[in-house]
């Protein structure tokens, strides 16, 4: 049987963490302020970059009027540095092909602004094997709100989403959409505490993971 996956991506398919707080370092040393440690912006990511901006201005006693000139100033230095710092997920490469190989539909839906999140698939040449790609600013909300993830799978095969985060598992339980959790991203709290079908720390191990959730799903739709 074949799927619809969704992929979110940062945190799950690449760890782009050191590339978001080397923008937002850039925009804070311009505006004289002192810089974040990379745990601290890490904690920050999630829930799109104007969220991000938002929670530094916080962080840093800036002034919330200027949010919006922030966050083009963060997204321009991260459009600029190209994913220099950002890595794949080892085994993502070879789990990608796999699972398209076996018929798959891959799509992706992350809360990324969907031109930063379609050059980092260029960047890993990996945007032909995507059949769609929502971001952050594609529809009018984002996640948690599952409109994305409805968008992102479509009706074509029984759908399945595979992220990093709370924000994640919830756009999944919302949905009502199989939830395969990336334990090795950017979660804040324990991994059992987030609802999930199955989670993993190796994406050697997801084209296993699929088929298996694909065969009990339909033993229960047989049953
Ligand atoms: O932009 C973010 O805050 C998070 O992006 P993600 O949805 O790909 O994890
Ligand atoms: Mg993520």
């Amino acid at each position: 049987m074949v799927a619809t996956i969704a992929f979110d991506l940062d945190g799950t398919l690449i760890d782009s963490a050191p590339d978001i707080a080397h923008a937002v370092n850039a925009m804070l040393t311009e505006e004289s302020a002192e810089m974040l440690t990379l745990a601290e912006v890490t904690g920050f990511i999630g829930n799109g970059l104007p969220h991000l901006v938002k929670l530094v201005v916080e962080a840093r006693g800036m002034d919330m009027a200027r949010h919006d000139a922030l966050t083009a100033c963060v997204l321009a230095h991260y459009t600029r540095a190209g994913s220099a710092y950002t890595v794949l997920y080892p085994q993502v490469r070879a789990a990608l092909d796999a699972l398209s190989t076996s018929g798959h539909r891959l799509t992706l839906c992350t809360n990324k602004p969907e031109r930063a999140a379609r050059d980092v698939l260029a960047h890993f040449g990996l945007e032909s094997l995507f059949a769609t790609v929502i971001g952050g600013d594609s529809l009018t909300t984002r996640k948690p709100d599952p409109a994305m993830l409805f968008a992102a799978l479509g009706d074509d095969g029984p759908p399945i989403y595979v992220g990093d985060s709370e924000v994640d598992a919830e756009t999944a339980q919302r949905a009502g959409v199989n939830f395969l959790l990336h334990t090795e991203g950017y979660r804040k709290s324990p991994a059992e505490t987030l609802p999930h079908a199955a989670r993993f720390d190796d994406f050697a191990q997801l084209p296993a993971l699929v088929t298996q959730l694909l065969a009990q799903d339909s033993a229960c739709q047989a049953r």
